[in-house]
């Protein structure tokens, strides 16, 4: 994966960290709110005295945007530019998972941790760069998806899913033969 949540974002200007995503959701008021909102948290969390003078703003984000909107996305999540949300509800995205550059969560996504059998958790889903996630898709465990990548509607992914490849069902499968609407994807 050639994301790399410190140098890519540490490398950015305070501005132009805040409106990353906000090309990437043109005509997307939603989206781009709820993103200027979570780079802004992200940003409060990198140091304590931001955290000091802007706790009212980590408490307006959990309520307005976690309990209000039903949008997850923790402040110590790691997520690349250009993240698009459509129809942003129901998004549950684990703090310990990575997310690329590019990237496309819809409504009703659900990306997470496991719990085995002995009540440890396993580690994060890991998205690579332009990953489109469908509505209704799960993404649990220790699993990677790699760059280029489709996930249909409603898949269940459990196991890792290479690069340049679109993977729908419960359990997720790589459909054959589907590089070209891959390539769609790479033009967003
Ligand atoms: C409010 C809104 O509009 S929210 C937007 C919601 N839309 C989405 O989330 C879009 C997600 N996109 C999809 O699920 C698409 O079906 C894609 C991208 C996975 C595949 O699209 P296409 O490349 O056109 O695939 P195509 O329709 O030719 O199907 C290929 C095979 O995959 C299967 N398939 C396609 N999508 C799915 C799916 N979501 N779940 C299970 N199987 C699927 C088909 O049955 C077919 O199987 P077969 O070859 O055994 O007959």
């Amino acid at each position: 994966m050639k994301f790399n949540s410190k140098t890519t974002q540490h490398k950015m200007n305070f501005f132009a960290y805040l409106f990353q995503d906000w090309s990437a959701n043109q005509g997307n008021i939603k989206g781009r709110l709820v993103l200027f909102l979570f780079r802004s948290v992200q940003i409060v969390n990198r140091h304590m005295l931001l955290k000091i003078l802007f706790c009212w703003h980590l408490v307006f984000y959990r309520l307005f945007v976690e309990w209000n909107l039903g949008i997850e996305l923790p402040r110590k999540l790691t997520a690349g530019k250009g993240l698009i949300i459509y129809h942003g509800q129901a998004l549950v995205v684990n703090q310990g998972a990575i997310i690329g550059e590019n990237c496309v969560l819809r409504n009703s996504v659900t990306i997470g941790h496991k719990k085995l059998a002995d009540g440890t958790f396993t580690k994060c889903p890991r998205l690579g760069n332009n990953v489109d996630v469908g509505a209704n898709v799960c993404i649990i465990g220790d699993v990677t998806i790699g760059n280029n990548v489709i996930i249909g509607a409603g898949a269940v992914v459990i196991k890792d899913i290479p690069d340049n490849s679109i993977a729908v069902g419960n359990p997720a499968r790589v459909l054959d033969n589907k590089t070209e609407a891959v390539t769609r994807i790479e033009n967003i």
